[in-house]
Order: C-alpha cells, then sequence, then structure tokens
C-alpha cells in the first residue's frame, strides 16, 4: 500500500509527522450550537492523523478547573457517530470559577501537569475572550507554579507556551469577522421549518404571527429569517425602527391584507431596541397589533427549539473545515504567534487574529451604546447592510413610486434546466428590483418552448408575493437546449415580444444558451441586449460561480437521508449502505454530501476508480464495520463510472464483504429534488438576483446613450459567487474553462474537501486498528479477511 507522507489542508502543504510531540486539548464551552460535534471530530482526528496527542476537555473552563476524569486523552472512536448530533459531545458549563485568577491557575496547572500546550476552544465571544485571558496569563501562571514547587522548572520550562485557536460557534452569528459562525445555519434552519408550519395555521385564519427569534447582538439570523420568508416588518438591535414607527407598521399590514395577503408576519430578534434604546418586546409587538389592526395576533417565541436537531450539511461541513484547519494553525505555531480565530470568507476559511475578533465585537457594543448605528451597519460587514437593503426594498407592499411602467424597454426571464430550489426566491427579487426601476418584465414560461408558443406574461410586484418559500419553478423550466428550436426562430420571437434584456435562470442549458446568444449577435441583432445567467443547479456544474442555487437543498436532503439510515441500522448489525447521487459527471454534491455524512468512500467521475480501488475500499469499509463501527456508507456519482454502477457495486459489496456485513442499496435520485428550497438557497437566490438586475439594468442604460445595441462581449455574462463577492464573468471567457461533454467544469475549488472527507474517516485499515482494536482475535479475523479479499481481487 502506498504510504502519504503529506496532506494538505485549506491549500497549504504539511508532512504528516508535523505533529509529533504536539499535545493539543479541545473543549466547547458557552451555549451549545449544531455543528459543534462536527468541529470536535475534525480537530480530533486531524491532530491524531498529524500524530499529536489530542486531550478532550469535558464540560468547557469547569472541566478545565476541575481536572481528573473532565481531562481525558481522545482516541479515533471518540468520534464515532458524532457529526450527525446537535449539543456538544464534551458538555459545556458556565464557569463563574473561571472569571477568577484563582481559577485559571488551578486549569493551567491541570494542562501543564498532562502537557498541554495547544488549545482549541470552540464557542462564541465568551469562550475567546476566556481563551485569550488565559494565553495573556499563561507566563505568569507557569512562574507561579515553579516558585510554588508546583511543576519542576523542566515541567515549566517545557510548557512556557500556550498556543491558542478559536472556533466561532454562535447561532445568532454574532462575530464580524466570519461571515457564518458555527451553527447559524442550522438555526436558521429551524426558523423556517417552523415559519413553515406556522404558515398554514396563520393563513387558514387570516391571521397575524410576531415571531422571536435569538439575536441579542446580532439581527443577522432575524434578517435572514426575513428575507427568506418574506416577512412585512423587521425588528433587529442593529437598525432600530424611527420614531412613529408604530403607526408606519400597522399601515403596511392594513396595505398587505388589502393587497390580499392571507397573513402577516412580523418577525422580531430578542435584542430590538427603539431609537432611543428602549427594547421592543414580541409581546408590546402583538398587543400594539392587535389593538390597532384589529386582527388575531399570535406571538410565537422559538427560544432552544433554534439550538436543537441535527446540524445542517452547511453547519457539518464549515465545522470540519474550521476544525481541521484549526489544528494546522496550532501545528504552524510559534512562540511569536498571536492567539488567531479561523474563519469563513466566501467559501474560503481563513486565519484571523483573535484580539481583532474580540475588539470588532467590543466595538460594536460601544458604537451601539453611542447611538452610532451607521457604524454598526458599516462594522458587520458589506454582506449585512446589502442584506438590509435588499430587505428593505423588497418587503414593499407596492411598487415605489418610480414604478409605473412609463419605460418601453422590456425584460425578460427564461427558465431552463431542471428546476433548483430557490429559482422563485431569484424570480421574485428579479422582477421587484426591475420593476422599481421603472422597467417591466415578461415571464417567458417553460422555457424555449413556451418562447415559441407564445407563452409569455407580464410578472408584476404583486404577481411574485410569497414565491420566495415555493420549490420547483413558477414559470416552468425546460431541457430543451436552444438549437433544438432553431437560433433563428427564438431571435424572431425575442424581436415579436422586444425583449430588451434576458435573464436566464439555470444549469447547463441557460449557459449553453447564453453562449449561443452571444455568438449569434453577428447574424441576430435581437441578441444585441444585456444577457446574463443566474446559475441554479443542484449539481453546482457550472463555471464562474462556486455555488450555484438548488445544490444546498439537496445536500441537505442527502444528508438528512445518510442520517434516517445510520438511525435505521442501530439495531441491526453490521451494514454497508451504498448510496446513488446526482450529479451526473460533477461530483460536487457526492464529495460535499460524503464531508457532511462522514461517508466511508465516494466515488465521483473525476476521480477515476477501478475494480482494484474498489476492492480495497471494501476491504477497508469491512474492516471498520468488523471493529464497532457497524455501519458503512458508500456514495456514489450516478455517472461516476463509464461501466460500474450502483447494481454493480452492489452485486460485488453483497458476494465479496458477504462473510463481515450486509449490503443494501438506495438510489436517491428523484426524492433528492422537490421540497422547500433551503434558506442558503433562497438567500444566495436574492443576492444574486437582485445584483444581476442592477448590472443588467446599468448596461442596458450604457447602451441606450450609445447605440441602442451592444455586441460587447462583456454583456453576455453569468453571476457568480467567486470567493467574496458576485462577479459577472463573460459567458464567452467561461467557455474555455468548461467540459461540455462531461458538462462540467474543468477545475473545481471544491476537489480538496474530498481529501479532507478522506482524511477524517481514514480508512487506512492498520491505522484504525491500532486506535480502536483492543481485542487481538478480531485483528486476526480482520486481518484474514483482508488477505482473502486482496488475492480475490488480483
Ligand atoms: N472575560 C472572561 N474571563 C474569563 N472567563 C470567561 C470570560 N468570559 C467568559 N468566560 C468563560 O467562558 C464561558 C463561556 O462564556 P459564555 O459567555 O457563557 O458563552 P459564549 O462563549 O457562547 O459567549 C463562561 O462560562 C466562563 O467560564
Ligand atoms: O438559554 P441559552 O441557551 O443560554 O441561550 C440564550 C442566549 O444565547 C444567545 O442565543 C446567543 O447564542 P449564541 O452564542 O449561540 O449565538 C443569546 O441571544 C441568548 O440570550
Amino acid at each position: 500500500m502506498e504510504v502519504q507522507t503529506f496532506v494538505r489542508v485549506e491549500g497549504r502543504k504539511y508532512n504528516i509527522s508535523a505533529g509529533q510531540g504536539v499535545i493539543i486539548g479541545v473543549l466547547t464551552s458557552g451555549p451549545d450550537a449544531q455543528g459543534i460535534n462536527a468541529a470536535v471530530r475534525a480537530a480530533l482526528r486531524m491532530g491524531l492523523y498529524m500524530e499529536c496527542k489530542v486531550y478532550f476537555i469535558k464540560e468547557g473552563f469547569q472541566g478545565m478547573i476541575d481536572g481528573g476524569n473532565n481531562i481525558v486523552p481522545a482516541t479515533w472512536a471518540s468520534a464515532n457517530n458524532i457529526i450527525q448530533m446537535g449539543g456538544t459531545v464534551l458538555g459545556s458549563s458556565q464557569s463563574n470559577e473561571f472569571h477568577e485568577r484563582a481559577g485559571r491557575l488551578k486549569a493551567v496547572y491541570n494542562l501543564v501537569n498532562l502537557g498541554i500546550t495547544n488549545l482549541v476552544g470552540i464557542g462564541g465571544e465568551g469562550t475567546l475572550s476566556a481563551l485569550f485571558v488565559l494565553k495573556q496569563e499563561w507566563h505568569q501562571h507557569i512562574v507561579e507554579l515553579i516558585e510554588s514547587n508546583r511543576i519542576s522548572p523542566d515541567k515549566g520550562a517545557a510548557c512556557s507556551n500556550l498556543n491558542i485557536m478559536g472556533i466561532m460557534a454562535s447561532i445568532e452569528n454574532e462575530f464580524c469577522s466570519t461571515d457564518m459562525s458555527v451553527g447559524t445555519d442550522s438555526a436558521l434552519n429551524r426558523v423556517m421549518e417552523s415559519l413553515d408550519s406556522i404558515q398554514t395555521a396563520a393563513i387558514s385564519q387570516h391571521r397575524c404571527f410576531v415571531l422571536e427569534v435569538v439575536g441579542r447582538h446580532s439581527g443577522y439570523l432575524a434578517l435572514s429569517a426575513a428575507l427568506a420568508a418574506e416577512a412585512d416588518w423587521l425588528f433587529i438591535p442593529e437598525y432600530p425602527p424611527e420614531k412613529g414607527w408604530e403607526e408606519m407598521m400597522f399601515n403596511k399590514l392594513l396595505m398587505a391584507r388589502d393587497s390580499d395577503q392571507k397573513m402577516n408576519l412580523v418577525i422580531i430578534a430578542e435584542g430590538a431596541i427603539d431609537h432611543t434604546k428602549k427594547p421592543i418586546s414580541a409581546v408590546q409587538v402583538k398587543e400594539l397589533i392587535k389593538d390597532n389592526v384589529k386582527c388575531d395576533t399570535k406571538v410565537t417565541v422559538l427560544g432552544h427549539v433554534q439550538r436543537g436537531g441535527c446540524p445542517s450539511a452547511f453547519d457539518r461541513i464549515l465545522a470540519s473545515r474550521l476544525g481541521a484547519e484549526a489544528v494546522m494553525c496550532l501545528l504552524d505555531s510559534s512562540k511569536e504567534t498571536m492567539p488567531m480565530v479561523v474563519a469563513l470568507q466566501g467559501n474560503q476559511i481563513v486565519r484571523h487574529s483573535l484580539a481583532e475578533t474580540l475588539a470588532k465585537f467590543k466595538s460594536i457594543k460601544n458604537m451601539m451604546e453611542e447611538f452610532d448605528y451607521e457604524g454598526v451597519l458599516n462594522t458587520r460587514g458589506l454582506l449585512f447592510k446589502n442584506m438590509l437593503n435588499i430587505y428593505c426594498m423588497l418587503s414593499s407592499i407596492s411598487p415605489p413610486v418610480s414604478h409605473n411602467v412609463k419605460n418601453k424597454y422590456v425584460f425578460g426571464i427564461i427558465c431552463l434546466g431542471v428546476p433548483s430550489c430557490g429559482i422563485n426566491s431569484s424570480l421574485r427579487t428579479f422582477v421587484r428590483c426591475v420593476n422599481k426601476s421603472g422597467y417591466s418584465v415578461y415571464a417567458i414560461y417553460h422555457g424555449f418552448e413556451g418562447l415559441m408558443q407564445n407563452q409569455v406574461e407580464l410578472l408584476t410586484w404583486e404577481n411574485v408575493q410569497g414565491w420566495t418559500k415555493d420549490g420547483g419553478c413558477n414559470i416552468g423550466c425546460s431541457t430543451y437546449l436552444i438549437d433544438q428550436f432553431g437560433v433563428d426562430k427564438i431571435a424572431l420571437q425575442m424581436r415579436k415580444f422586444k425583449i430588451a434584456a434576458l435573464l436566464l435562470v439555470g444549469g447547463f442549458e441557460a449557459f449553453h444558451a447564453a453562449l449561443i446568444m452571444g455568438e449569434s449577435r453577428a447574424k441576430h441583432i435581437e441578441f444585441c441586449i444585456p444577457i446574463c445567467v443566474i446559475p441554479a443547479s443542484p449539481f453546482n456544474n457550472l463555471p464562474g460561480t462556486e455555488v450555484s442555487i438548488g445544490s444546498d437543498t439537496v445536500l441537505n436532503k442527502i444528508t438528512e437521508l445518510c442520517d434516517r439510515t445510520r438511525l435505521s441500522a442501530t439495531g441491526s448489525k453490521n451494514r454497508v449502505f451504498l448510496f446513488e447521487t446526482i450529479g451526473g459527471k460533477c461530483g460536487y454534491l457526492t464529495t460535499m454530501s460524503a464531508l457532511a455524512t462522514a461517508a466511508d468512500i465516494a466515488y465521483i467521475y473525476e476521480e477515476s476508480f477501478g475494480i482494484k480501488e474498489i476492492m480495497t475500499d471494501l476491504v477497508q469499509v469491512a474492516i471498520k464495520v468488523r471493529h464497532g463501527s457497524n455501519i458503512g456508507i458508500v456514495l456514489m456519482s450516478d455517472e461516476s463510472h463509464p461501466s460500474y454502477n450502483l447494481d454493480f457495486l452492489s452485486r460485488v459489496y453483497s458476494h465479496e464483504g458477504r462473510s463481515a456485513f450486509i449490503t443494501k442499496k438506495i438510489a436517491l435520485k428523484e426524492i433528492q429534488d422537490g421540497g422547500r428550497p433551503s434558506p442558503y438557497d433562497r438567500l444566495l437566490a436574492i443576492k444574486l438576483a437582485s445584483r444581476t438586475a442592477e448590472h443588467l439594468i446599468a448596461q442596458l442604460n450604457e447602451n441606450l446613450t450609445s447605440s441602442g445595441n451592444t455586441i460587447n462581449f462583456d454583456t453576455c455574462t453569468l453571476a457568480g459567487l467567486v470567493k467574496h463577492q458576485i462577479d459577472f464573468t463573460p459567458v464567452q471567457e467561461l467557455k474555455k474553462q468548461y467540459n461540455f461533454y462531461n458538462r462540467n467544469t474543468r477545475e473545481t475549488w471544491w476537489m480538496h474537501l474530498k481529501s479532507l472527507a478522506k482524511t477524517l474517516v481514514h480508512y487506512d485499515p492498520l491505522f484504525i486498528q491500532s486506535q480502536t482494536a483492543s481485542n487481538a482475535d478480531t485483528k486476526r479475523e480482520d486481518i484474514k479477511l483482508e488477505t482473502k479479499m486482496h488475492s480475490r481481487a488480483q
């Protein structure tokens, strides 16, 4: 077997033995958040993989003070079966003693005794502040322990430096140094699930619901929920309503009712205040609405529901990446390294100074004290500010005054490809943003087929009310390619409807149509208009964007189904489940699912494999199952191999692995589609659509001042999330990056996560044996199995 000597994590290369002699303690503190266990698992396993010694510190800082059984060496198996669990397996506590220097001295003594000089701390602002204090005092504590003869000078010298790494976990997303904290996405999922349940009760009785969500310091959760659920009114701490807000709110709710809306929704963050800093409570808002709008009004306080349940796929992936990176950051640390935190920026994991992270948090508190709300919004960042602006604009009941469709120019929207979850959010946002600027929008129903049959209708501000939550595609989409209808005929139809700018929403078919239109401009003046693609594809197989609308929803579905399967297998012995996932020749979904579900193996087209690899994997799964994990999970993209499919894999596993496990195959296929879009997909769709509307309007206006038409290739683009921002890349440029035959991109940003997933399940049998097996007979039995299977494979 080839021995791997290095590993790459987030683009950096490390020797596997880099952790020799390094001792790490992992602790979780403060209120728990979903996803924390995935971070614990990743920190532990990456630490062990790098040959560090890892201790679990239980019950937060109190466990650190109490020592004994609260600080225990952890093995590979200590993280078995925890990735899908909410809460924290390490436990947490409120420790008043840690606020005292004497308490911290006890903690240092316990750590030094075990040689722990590296800490990964997972939690919120309190946890990170506590770690910071510990780092600052560390040297004094060591001196004091030597002077009082509690530790030897040699021990003191060996432990003279403490390295600190923080992982931000907070369901309210209270930090500004990261786009998302661990737990926020899951909490948002819980909020949306609750809203879905409330909605039926609200609609049937025409009620108003005031929903209180977590957010003492940060309104992120409330704002995201308000955008994703089309709330009528929003209260967050960072944006106190101006004087006279009560009247404005009543009017808005009444107008909504007049416009045929069946219910009202008000979302309030628990830390909401008015312009005088007086708290605004959910009950107070309810009473005001009941008395003035005269409708049946109910309050729902979600409370701990938001902290509960299984972590979303997003949180598991984020936490796994952060946990692994935290360990690598510790390995990169020296005496001079300042305490750090790992954070998410766009799709990248970055390292920030802990001191700056805490300083930013405090500066927001100070600005709030001083009524400097502009400063607060600026510090929260562009992402937050943009979301707030979009919410304010989209939530108007009727179009702002500028919309009276005086402008003769009409925008067209067409949806192509499979109906990805989140498309309707993008349509609603686009229609309203374009309407606001005085232009009209035509919906072209059912793709080019609909265009050919004149299925074209105006979509208005009012038409698209309530669309954000809808799955599927409300204007219908089609997988027919543009050239199946004849480009000339499509051009004629575009002329007929006087389309002045075109939005294409969808996957490969949308990208392909934009390319053909762009390339046919010399022949057809109808295509010499601003054209833009919004990527919507569960496969996430388009170039020019790191994520597409729809993939998060499917990822959550796959993750949930794998969780259920794991649960169903707990009562039975030794089962291996083979799942077929969608994705074609793009392995994004399978790779991300593998990381989120801790799958043992994931087969994707981009990583070629044959019978030899299948057999090696099978043996490793068998050994793992035998060593007590009881269950194996194997994922396979539906087009991962030209000849081998799920049936073939299942037959091989059933026969060759029959003495070790029972094989079950599950083709997820259509089960992965449908349903309501996840909050992540809704928000991504809203952000992409609002920027695309701005972009197309600007391009249209630029062209109006010159010739009226455009042949500039910069006006035929794809809107993509790239690194930290939305970029518009000409489709002609993206052509080079795309493999049209396979319908996948030549370069993938996510491929390194395949190795991370593999490292964290680590199927090197000898390594797992040394970490888990206590029974020599079992070892011999497994090795026999391995030899037998290898000889069969040859
Ligand atoms: N300034 C501080 N100094 C020392 N310990 C602290 C400090 N702030 C918080 N802690 C410790 O961190 C723990 C977690 O903090 P807490 O505020 O409850 O949660 P979170 O980490 O989510 O903000 C506290 O119970 C306490 O033990
Ligand atoms: O009752 P608990 O679990 O301590 O949680 C309540 C507190 O935690 C918070 O929700 C913050 O949680 P996070 O640190 O996870 O963001 C506050 O808004 C709230 O007051």
